[in-house]
């Protein structure tokens, strides 16, 4: 299968025809960090003024529903609490629904304050996080450690106060209580931000990945894990929605592991050479187009 790159007008209303959910991938299609992408309020206002349905779904665990409302209020765009779906919210309904984590276990947390809040937000009982305990430099003392036996679960997300004593923490309970889950809120290798690349939350589980020689249940896109997420909140049909992303191993992959359409935007991660030419990936979006900006043309006159 081909990708469609979109060029003309006639290409970018077909997908006003073609789709009534748009679900919107954050990082490196919406904004770099706090810079916004050009043309990304002036679209979704657009589609928006086109009666269309609109959703976020980033893998971004760094930040609770709520605290991305203030992220999109700060930047003048407008964005509804239930309308975002970040992997934060996602890890905690899969501890809460899937998991079903008895009451009585905790979650040990390499992840930040929207991480936490989503979890209590759920009602599940965590340590680690933002504990300043966790968050001081230096080794771990097993001897000084008091082993929680009540951690029935390792959930470990982009963490940009990660240190050495919380990679130790997470593996002695993976290690030493018996069934602790090892879950990851999101694979990403890299994070766009404004000026480059980060490394992303699956660089902050590799070290306990390669530690334990295992891995982690990963909770965010491509899993559908988000998808469920969403359709317990939203009533939608997959064939009329279409998912817009940058990276093609989680964003596309997720559209089309739900049987979404796909749209590849290259702002982000993707380059052209990934979908076009000898070396491009076996993931292949439904259309590509440079930039979310370039939906600029559907404005009604
Ligand atoms: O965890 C990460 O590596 C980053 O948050 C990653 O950029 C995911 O953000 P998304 O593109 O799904 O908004
Ligand atoms: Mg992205």
């Amino acid at each position: 299968m081909a990708v469609t790159r979109l060029s003309s007008y006639d290409d970018y209303a077909g997908l006003l025809d073609r789709y009534d959910v748009f679900m919107f991938d954050c990082d490196g299609v919406l904004w770099h960090g706090d810079h916004l992408i050009d043309g990304a309020v002036e679209v979704l206002n657009i589609l928006r003024s086109h009666n269309k349905k609109i959703i976020f779904v980033t893998n971004n665990a760094t930040k609770s529903r709520r605290s991305y409302k203030t992220k999109f209020d700060q930047l003048g765009v407008e964005a509804h609490v239930d309308e975002i779906y970040g992997s934060a919210y996602a890890s905690a309904v899969y501890l809460s629904s899937v998991v079903k984590l008895p009451k009585d276990q905790k979650v040990y947390v390499i992840g930040m304050a929207g991480m936490e809040e989503e979890l209590r937000e759920e009602g599940i009982a965590y340590v680690g996080g933002t504990d300043p305990a966790d968050c001081t430099l230096g080794q771990l003392s097993l001897t000084d450690f008091e082993l929680d036996t009540s951690v029935g679960a390792v959930l470990c997300g982009l963490d940009t106060d990660v240190t050495y004593k919380k990679l130790s923490k997470a593996f002695q309970y993976l290690t030493r209580n018996p069934g602790c889950l090892f879950l990851a809120s999101n694979e990403d290798s890299t994070y766009p931000i404004n000026g480059g690349l980060l490394p992303g939350a699956g660089a902050i589980s590799a070290p306990l990945r390669f530690a334990l020689g295992r891995d982690p249940i990963a909770i965010g896109k491509p899993a559908s894990t988000m998808l469920d997420c969403i359709k317990a909140k939203v009533d939608f049909d997959p064939k009329r929605t279409i998912m817009i992303g940058d990276r093609l191993n989680t964003d596309i992959q997720f559209g089309r592991n739900g049987g979404l359409a796909t749209l590849l935007v290259l702002t982000g991660i993707t380059s052209e050479a990934e979908i076009t030419g000898p070396n491009a990936s076996p993931i292949v979006p439904d259309f590509v187009t440079q930039s979310i900006g370039d939906l600029r043309v559907l404005k009604k006159e």
